[in-house]
């Protein structure tokens, strides 16, 4: 029996948001949730007992990454990434699909997989589904996804059609490959782009293979937001309701709030801790680009109504300092602070569902936050 399991508490009589339980080998976590981003094994700058305290129950990691460094036979050697990082809650990996079409060029794709060059030092590389499950299968990971093809935004019908038949082969590579389905789940990853059609081709694909749970993948990717919201409009309904569903890359908190809307469970996004390590930092009032002179004499908090550690102890005058010298200390301060805010927002989600007030909450949040200025 698979070890992970999604359990609907309700529905938001308001939006159709579904609040809900992921139960994983390494704890059980309310959903919608946003997923801290730990690509080489830490979430960059902040400690497990950090984001322990800030509420992180998954995080991410990678399967390209960790093969190249410090290479998944070590990571094994230690016990596995939960021992190797001394994380004891959950934790996903990604199948490695996205990051050998976002970070490696030369690449040649072909049935049996992906030919491309270590971005690190141009070495020739191949990453198939077999190969990606047994990384993936060292790693220990709570969640595996399966090996699939993200296709670069826009993209043809007939190429997004043949992507999203290779996508589907490759899913049942990654079932028949999967060493201890009894340990480790593995979500399909459901492509197709904006063509309805071939998302339900996808979908349909994949539900028949009958996964833990499910990702809608291929988002995020630069189309516009009302696209996503379309495809996601017409996509999550086709996966089944008692299962897990998971939107890769996403994301801002207005994608966050508008994808669990339309039925989504997890995100997952670099952008708390990237954004952070250039000084800027997500507020309830919007984004906050802390080395603006503006705040040189500015002794109040990063966001007036944030109680993360960052903001209940220190100034924007004092993070802006840190920041303009480069002190190391300053992006763990914002870092700390853009995790926690994701963190929060999603825990004032399942707040609005319970109390059936999600699209109200959606308001009031879009106003202060300027999403709706013009
Ligand atoms: C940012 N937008 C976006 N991300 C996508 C991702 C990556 C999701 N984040 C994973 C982390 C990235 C940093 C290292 C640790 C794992 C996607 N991944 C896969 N496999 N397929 C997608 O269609 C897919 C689509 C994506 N769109």
């Amino acid at each position: 029996m698979t070890p992970i399991r999604y359990e609907l508490i309700k529905t938001c009589k308001q939006t159709g948001a579904r609040l809900g339980i992921l139960h994983t080998p390494h704890g059980s976590f309310e959903t919608p949730m946003f997923m801290p981003v730990g690509t080489l094994a830490t979430v960059k700058t902040l400690s497990p007992e950090e984001l322990k305290e800030m509420g992180a129950g998954v995080i991410l990691s990678n399967t390209y990454h960790l093969w190249l460094r410090p290479g998944h036979d070590i990571v094994k050697e230690a016990g596995g990434l939960h021992s190797f990082m001394n994380w004891d809650r959950g934790i996903l990996t990604d199948s490695g699909g996205f990051q050998v079409f976002s970070l490696s060029e030369f690449r040649r794709i072909e049935e049996e997989g992906v030919y491309f060059r270590n971005h690190l030092n141009g070495d020739q590389l191949f990453l198939s589904p077999e190969k990606a499950m047994e990384i993936q299968n060292a790693l220990g990971s709570d969640i595996m996804m399966a090996f699939d093809e993200c296709p670069p935004y826009p993209a043809t019908y007939e190429y997004m059609k043949r992507s999203v038949e290779r996508t589907s082969r490759w899913a049942e590579r990654c079932l028949k490959a999967h060493q201890r389905p009894n340990e480790q789940g593995l979500f399909g990853i459901v492509q197709g782009g904006e063509f309805e059609d071939l998302r339900k081709q996808s979908a349909q694909d994949l539900v028949s293979l009958d996964f833990p749970g499910y990702a809608v993948g291929g988002l995020s990717v630069g189309e516009p937001k009302e696209v996503m919201n379309r495809v996601l409009e017409f996509t999550t309904p086709l996966l089944p309701a008692n299962k897990p569903r998971y939107l890769m890359g996403v994301g801002s908190p207005d994608s966050l709030i508008d994808g669990a809307i339309r039925g989504i469970d997890m995100f997952d996004c670099v952008l708390p801790t990237r954004i952070g390590r250039n000084g800027t930092v997500m507020t309830s009032e919007g984004r906050v680009v802390i080395k603006n002179a503006k705040y040189a004499r500015d002794f109040t908090p990063l966001d007036p109504n944030c109680d993360c550690y960052t903001c209940r102890n220190y100034t924007r005058a004092y993070i802006r300092h840190l920041i303009k010298c480069d002190e190391t200390f300053g992006i763990r301060l914002t870092s700390y602070h853009n995790v926690y805010f994701l963190i929060k927002l999603m825990e004032q989600v399942r707040q609005a569902i319970r109390e059936d007030r999600l699209g109200d909450f959606r308001e009031q949040f879009f106003e202060q936050y300027g999403f709706n200025k013009p």
